[in-house]
């Protein structure tokens, strides 16, 4: 809290770009309220082009809001953003990282950046070295980095100032499951250490790792909000029921699954049946006594899986789609 109010604070947030050719003004972020408290790991989850680094960009103030109002750390981004700026971390998609430098040279350039005495940058590069796991990495050229590293480094880079915020847009987009994993683990230390974390991405999976709460935006709106526990409570049920059929008999099995006993369940959720391309989809409190009802229905799915609801439900519930693009 900045004088015991939240780090960020958006009202009514909205971003506008000017009509181009013969499209009319678009609104890439439309109307949108949230808060960051001090500590929190926040999470803007949505699919590409919902809005989420638009917004980041808003909060850097590296980008004019233009309606509505946005405080971050009780300063204006549009007056105060050279003031904003030099306590916040950000790491954007595009790292700018210089290939031509080592590892250690860039952090030191950075440092540098925000006026940092020498000594000052020299210890904190080489604790961020070791918090990266760059430390053998540090003589390096940054060319010669694997894409994790390059991540890593990115982020180390961003702490170097010791900032009140670190704004992540989509940390792991791009990178393969193990470097996701090892950037996952390094995000959550830092949230351990209590640093504020305000990250975008499209996977939900990382959201429900990393995220306390997070918004869920949708073509520059929030459709929902709230930890990733209570958001699969409200909007999914405890377990969804996976079902593939061949092809020729899933249109029929799906519309079977609608009208079955399975659909008469206690809320809106439970019974509900999506059809995706490659699966069926039933929510169910009990996947394990929905699939015994799809046996004995004589439907014969050609593989059956029973697991927990995640994030991806509740996004699909709210808006019809897949995340998964
Ligand atoms: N400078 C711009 N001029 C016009 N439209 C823009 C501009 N920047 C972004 N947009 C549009 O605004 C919408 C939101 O983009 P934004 O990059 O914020 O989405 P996102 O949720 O971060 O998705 P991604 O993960 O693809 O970055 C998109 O439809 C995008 O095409």
């Amino acid at each position: 809290m900045v004088n015991g109010r939240p780090l960020v604070e958006a009202r009514n947030l909205t971003k506008t770009y000017p009509p181009r050719g013969s499209t009319a003004e678009f609104h890439a972020v439309d109307g949108i309220d949230f808060e960051v408290q001090r500590g929190e790991s926040f999470g803007l989850l949505g699919p590409n082009g919902a809005g989420k680094s638009t917004t980041m960009r808003m909060i850097a103030a590296t980008s004019p809001i233009s309606g509505g109002s946005l405080r971050v750390l009780g300063m204006d981004p549009m007056r105060q953003g050279p003031q904003i700026r030099a306590r916040l971390g950000v790491v954007t998609q595009d790292d700018y990282l210089d290939n031509e430098l080592t590892v250690r040279e860039n952090l030191h350039i950075y440092g540098r950046y925000f006026s940092l005495p020498r000594a000052v940058i020299r210890d904190r590069a080489t604790r961020l070295l070791d918090f990266a796991q760059l430390r053998e990495k540090a003589g390096d050229q940054v060319e010669t980095l694997s894409g994790g590293m390059r991540r890593r480094l990115t982020i180390a880079r961003a702490l170097i100032n010791e900032p009140d915020i670190l704004l992540l847009d989509e940390p792991t987009t791009g990178l393969d499951p193990q470097a996701r994993h090892i950037l996952w683990d390094r995000l959550f230390r830092l949230k351990q250490e209590g640093v504020t974390l305000i990250l975008t991405t499209h996977y939900m999976d990382e959201a429900e790792q990393l995220c306390d709460r997070l918004i869920v935006v949708d073509h520059g709106r929030i459709v929902a909000q709230g930890s990733p526990r209570e958001l699969i409570s409200r909007y999914a049920t405890r377990d969804v029921l996976e079902l593939r059929f061949r092809l020729d008999e899933r249109d029929t099995a799906a519309e079977k699954l609608r009208t079955s006993a399975l659909a008469t369940g206690g809320n809106d959720t439970d019974g509900r049946v999506e059809l995706l391309p490659d699966r069926v989809l039933v929510y169910a409190a009990d996947g394990e006594a929905a699939l015994a009802t799809v046996h004995a229905m004589s439907l014969t799915p050609l593989t059956a899986l029973v697991r927990r609801a995640t994030l991806e439900d509740v996004f699909l519930t709210l808006t019809g789609r897949s995340l998964i693009e």
